[in-house]
């Protein structure tokens, strides 16, 4: 079957939150052929690839017509006639295209799409699912990863009802991903059984997880252990928390803003809080627990915590090998997420988790807050043999969509093929555990 990109049509489609984005087929000279959609975010780092959006007045200004029209035009014309067995290839001719440094003249949305269903492409032709392609495309093994779930959103994902933006379970002591799909479905069953109760069910946010209707950030931690407990676990044993500072969000001239609370905090005042939060609840896992522009404050936090917890930097690594390079320099965190948009190319994507087993750092793949339909981040943290997936919660399909083909793809490698709490043996869950706690 030949594999050369015969041609690529981008199309406008809406995602999760009502907004377009951007779909590339690609169809390639044998017949094979792939699909794929760009997702958006809402608390975007400043260094990640930017979308193209249009539209003046007409839908926010949100609209993809230039997007498509460079998938249409430029990107087609560039493409066609090269291999899309070689994704490198075909990735480092869309970077040199773009020539920009953040992807802004072709657009991180045409550009990840069209990546994306250049790798869904290859697979076809393969005659491969796409996890089992990107296995054998890059390192052979595959494996189902720990699912990261959201039990209450916050930020800027709910109208910053509450500053801090995920409150998430972990099960890394379930046996198979089934089972912690089972033991987050009843925390997050509980979680709005004790909303209801307490009058503040309110419905959900972005990501599903239930509205953060509380009077501190604290207050929804407490919740959050009150859920486990009453779904019938002992927190920090089968289940832990993890959270999602995504604190660039409220940092305002190097302080920290908390809204809800009224109060401001300086960078230490954080370390602090959080160190506190630490202290309080089972946290094995905090992502951007300081801004993306203080690096002071995330080495130092690092410094303090970084034997204990998993440190995530998304909008401080923004899915960027150098910066993932730099930060292990620094000792600056010790896991990156991976949002291939974020990069914006899926070859970028891998240099970037490369780079962090390099540093000795976990990856976490990644879904955003506008999402769709598309799995492809499911088949790509099992065939990346990544050990995490962050994708949202219970209630909307753009994300049950992903956990969903999780449990398929488990179906196919077996149960043996989950991760568990590997991820977490180097955090005070695993340390716990094996001194026999
Ligand atoms: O911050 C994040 O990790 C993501 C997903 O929760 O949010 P967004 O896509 O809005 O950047
Ligand atoms: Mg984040």
């Amino acid at each position: 079957m030949t594999t050369e990109i015969k041609s690529l049509q981008a199309r406008r489609v809406w995602d999760s939150r009502g907004n377009p984005t951007v779909e590339v087929t690609v169809e390639l000279e044998g017949g094979a052929r792939g699909r794929a959609i760009a997702p958006a975010g809402a608390s975007r780092g400043t260094r990640e690839a930017v979308d193209l959006r249009d539209g003046g007045s007409r839908l926010r200004g949100l609209d993809v017509q230039e997007a498509l029209t460079n998938v249409n035009g430029k990107i087609a014309a560039a493409l066609n006639g090269l291999n899309a067995e070689d994704q490198a290839g075909v990735d480092a001719a869309l970077i040199a295209l773009d020539g920009t440094p953040l992807k802004s003249a072709l657009g991180g949305n045409a550009m990840v799409a069209t990546s994306l269903a250049v790798l869904h492409a290859a697979a076809d032709a393969a005659g491969a699912p796409l996890w089992k392609h990107v296995a054998q495309t890059y390192q052979g093994t595959a494996s189902i990863p720990l699912p990261e779930i959201q039990i209450f959103g916050g930020g800027a994902h709910a109208g910053r009802r509450v500053d801090v933006q995920d409150f998430m379970v972990m099960v890394p002591g379930a046996g198979s991903f089934d089972e912690a799909l089972e033991v987050t479905a009843e925390i997050y069953a509980a979680a709005g059984a004790i909303m209801s109760q307490k009058g503040r069910s309110v419905g959900v946010a972005d990501e599903g997880g239930w509205w953060p209707v509380f009077d501190s950030n604290e207050e929804a931690l407490e919740t959050l252990v009150a859920a486990i407990e009453a779904a019938g676990e002992k927190p920090g044993e089968r289940v832990v928390i993890s959270l999602d500072i995504a604190a660039s969000e409220f940092a305002e001239d190097g302080r920290y803003r908390l809204a809800l609370e009224d109060r401001t905090l300086s960078s230490d005042e954080m370390i602090a809080m959080l160190g506190s939060w630490i202290n309080s609840y089972p946290i094995a896992s905090i992502e951007d627990p300081l801004a993306e522009d203080d690096r002071a404050g995330m080495c130092a936090f690092t410094k303090a915590y970084g034997d204990r917890v998993q440190i995530i930097g998304d909008d401080y690594l923004v899915t960027n090998a150098k910066l993932v390079a730099a930060a292990a320099e620094d000792r600056a965190c010790n896991a990156v997420l991976i949002k291939v948009n974020q990069a914006g190319t899926v070859s970028e994507s891998v240099e970037t988790l490369a780079a962090a087993w390099t540093a000795g750092y976990r990856g976490i793949v990644s879904a955003r807050s506008g999402e769709t339909e598309d799995v492809s981040i499911s088949h790509l943290s099992v065939g990346l043999n990544a050990g995490q997936l962050k994708v949202g919660s219970f209630t909307r399909s753009e994300r049950m969509a992903k956990w969903n083909e999780c449990l398929r793809i488990q179906d196919e490698l077996g149960e043996n093929a989950f991760v568990g709490g590997a991820p977490l043996v180097d955090t005070w869950w695993g340390k716990g555990r094996t001194a026999g706690a």
